[in-house]
This record gives structure tokens, C-alpha cells and sequence, in this order.
């Protein structure tokens, strides 16, 4: 079998029990599949979710808490009993890992997605394991990835994985909530997640997981879009990973074999990047960028909303609305001396080097009327 580039997330119930301890036998059955795909030579990254469930106990706490005090202080003790076990469990493999804990800003700052990226490139060439969490105990609230779930995803375009596999609960996504409805029928195989199956994913069936279905789904749907295939099941026994890469895992596979993956600085201008203003463009602009391909130049801007600097992202706006985004290659101030300017007019006035305000390749389509 290829070498694969996996990331593997493991959810709260996968990794610990309701009475906020690490589950010995699910942790290691979990190390022993790792080892053994670290074995056949697969490159390996761990999300590994946790934290709150294994730390709040040791606080007193009798369940999971749910204020976000109790959730930060629960984690910061959680995640160092968990990081703890990994190094304790996976030292007799000769694995050894590193504690990444990431937060929404991580991403958002350009300078950051970057530097992430670089770090993870290095201790996969240094043979390390990564294991990622998110930074619960500094992340507020309006700045969190939602779940670890989204965390997986995004991780998984950035480092273009080969797959992600998504260890929860339950094998894989049914028609119905299975534990509700005994009848339930599971999917084996899906190209994409539509609008009806977010409607039947609910939500967690456990006192430890917190996004349940619907967050794994909208994360593949995420995913899927950056390129990655992903596996949502269950297993047991150490050549489990192994038997989800052959294709035979208990879960469900989604992704057509057509996905395209997407260059790093497309990824983060569509889904990180702050938005720092708005620019309107006529039909012909409109067609050129859409049909065409083409950069966008001066001629076909007739307005601009907002103050900003050269290599913002802008969201663009044409007849059918919202188009897409992109990084300016001027300001605001520039935009608006060059808008509806054609190139004869560019060039006597020689002041600015480039004609293109938002190059292809700084360009990211989001309206999905046409290719
Ligand atoms: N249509 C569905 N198919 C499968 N599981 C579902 C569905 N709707 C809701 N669920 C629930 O989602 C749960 C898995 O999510 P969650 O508890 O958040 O797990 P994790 O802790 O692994 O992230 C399942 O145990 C199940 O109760
Ligand atoms: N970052 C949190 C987990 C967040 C989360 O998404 O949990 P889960 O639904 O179990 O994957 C923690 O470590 O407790």
C-alpha cells in the first residue's frame, strides 16, 4: 500500500469514560494502531480531544462542566494527564510526540497559518508525532474552532493529507440518530454531505463529546472542500487504522475520488482570512474572473466599501452578489484613483507597477453558480 500523510481525530468518548478518567483499554488500543501505521511507514497526526473530560474530576467536578471557567480549568489539567499517557504509552514504540494546542488566531493571522504549517512540516520529517488540541484553557468563547472536529479538517487541508479519519462512538453516519431509532440504516459510502443528511445528524449521544454528528459533517463537508477524504467510524485492535486505509473500516467513507486539493494561501484566504473591505465590479469583470479565469483589473471596478491596505482580503461583489475573495494588491485609497481605468490610461499616468488589484492566484470563488 502507498504511504499515506493520515490524521487521525479521536473524539472525548473515544478516549475516556463518563467518570471523567482516561479509559486504559480505549487509549491503548488507540496507541497500538498508531504504532502499527507508524509501522507500514504512514505519516501521522493525532487531534486528539479530551482534555475537559479527563481533567474535570480531579477538579471535584461530578460531571463535565459547563461554565467556561470550569471548562478552561478542567482542560488545563486534563490535557497534561492526557499529553502524560501519550508519552508514557508510546515510548515503548519509539514514538515520540509533541503537544501542539492551537487557537482560532492560529489561523486567522496569515504570518501564523504559515508558521504552523512549517512546524508540523518539520516534525513530520523529523519522524515525530504531532498530537493537537485545541488551546481550551486561553481560547474566549467567540474565537473558538467550535469543535475539534473543524480543528481536524483544517488541519488536514493545511498539512494535505491523504485522509482524515474520524474516531468516534458510533460506525459511521445513519439516516436517523441509531440510538433513538433502532431502525436506523448506515451510509457505507458518500461522495459529498448534502443539506438533507446535516438535517438528520444530531447531536452528541455522549456525557463527554460535544458536537455530536452534525459537527463531524460539516467538517467533512470542510474537508472534502479542501481536497481530503475522510473515514467517520469506529474500530478496534491495532490494525484498525490499517483496515480503514484498505477501505475496509466499520464507518462511513465520504468523497468522491475527483477532489482537487487546494494551495495553502487559497485555503487561508477562503476560510482564515479576516475580511478588511468590500470592491463592486461591473458584468464584464464578472465574466472575465467567473468563465474565464481572469485577474481582476481596474476597468471593471466601480466601487469600493471600507478603508484598507495592500494585501487585505476584500470580499468582491458583482450582479449575483457575493463572488468571492481575494488579496488587493493596492488600498483602498489606490482602488479608488484606479477604478473603471484602462490600461492606455494606467500607463501614461505611470504610477502604479502592476495592473491586476486582485491576482488568480490571490483569488478564491465562492459564488457556485458557474466553475
Ligand atoms: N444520524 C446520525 N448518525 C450517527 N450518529 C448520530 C446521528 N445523529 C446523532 N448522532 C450522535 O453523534 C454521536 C457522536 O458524536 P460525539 O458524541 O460528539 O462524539 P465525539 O466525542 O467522538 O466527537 C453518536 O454517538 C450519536 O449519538
Ligand atoms: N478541546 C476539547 C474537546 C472539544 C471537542 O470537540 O470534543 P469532541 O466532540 O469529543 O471531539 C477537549 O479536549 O476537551
Amino acid at each position: 500500500m502507498d504511504k499515506k500523510r493520515i490524521v487521525v481525530k479521536i473524539g472525548s468518548s473515544s478516549l475516556t469514560n463518563s467518570k471523567g478518567e482516561i479509559d486504559k483499554a480505549k487509549f491503548m488500543d488507540h496507541i497500538q494502531a498508531i504504532a502499527a501505521a507508524r509501522k507500514a511507514g504512514h505519516e501521522l497526526i493525532l487531534v486528539s480531544s479530551g482534555a475537559v473530560a479527563a481533567g474535570f474530576s480531579k477538579l471535584g467536578y461530578p460531571s463535565r462542566p459547563v461554565t467556561l471557567k470550569g471548562k478552561q480549568a478542567a482542560a488545563a489539567v486534563g490535557q497534561s494527564l492526557l499529553i502524560q499517557s501519550y508519552m508514557k504509552e508510546l515510548s515503548p514504540f519509539g514514538i515520540l510526540p509533541a503537544q501542539i494546542l492551537l487557537t482560532r488566531n492560529d489561523f486567522s493571522k496569515k504570518e501564523r497559518y504559515r508558521n504552523a504549517y512549517s512546524t508540523l512540516s518539520e516534525l513530520l520529517a523529523r519522524g515525530i508525532l504531532p498530537i493537537i488540541n485545541e488551546n481550551d484553557t486561553v481560547s474566549v468563547e467567540e474565537l473558538t474552532f467550535g469543535d475539534n472536529d473543524m480543528l481536524s479538517a483544517l488541519v488536514s487541508g493545511m498539512i494535505h493529507a491523504d485522509q482524515l479519519i474520524i474516531l468516534t462512538d458510533i460506525n459511521g453516519l445513519y439516516d436517523r440518530n441509531p440510538r433513538e431509532n433502532p431502525d436506523a440504516k448506515r451510509f457505507d459510502y458518500l461522495d459529498s454531505i448534502t443539506e438533507a443528511m446535516l438535517g438528520f445528524a444530531k447531536g452528541t449521544g455522549s456525557n463527554v463529546g460535544t458536537g455530536g454528528m452534525k459537527s463531524k459533517l460539516i467538517a467533512t463537508q470542510t474537508a472534502n472542500s479542501l481536497g481530503v477524504k475522510v473515514f467517520i467510524g469506529l474500530g478496534k485492535g491495532e490494525d484498525k487504522l490499517l483496515r480503514i486505509l484498505e477501505g475496509n473500516g466499520n464507518g462511513t467513507y465520504i468523497g468522491s475520488k475527483l477532489l482537487t486539493p487546494v494551495k495553502n494561501n487559497k485555503q487561508w484566504i477562503s476560510l482564515h482570512s479576516p475580511v478588511a473591505g468590500k470592491i463592486f465590479i461591473d458584468n464584464g469583470a464578472e465574466n472575465a474572473i467567473l468563465s474565464k479565469g481572469s485577474s481582476l483589473l481596474p476597468a471593471g471596478i466601480y466601487g469600493v466599501d471600507g478603508v484598507f491596505d495592500k494585501g487585505n482580503v476584500v470580499e468582491v461583489y458583482g450582479r449575483n452578489g457575493l463572488l468571492g475573495k481575494g488579496e488587493v494588491l493596492y488600498s483602498s485609497e489606490e482602488i479608488r484613483k484606479l477604478m473603471g481605468k484602462r490600461k492606455p490610461e494606467l500607463e501614461i499616468e505611470k504610477v502604479y507597477s502592476s495592473n491586476e488589484v486582485i491576482h488568480r492566484d490571490q483569488w478564491v470563488q465562492l459564488f457556485e453558480g458557474r466553475d
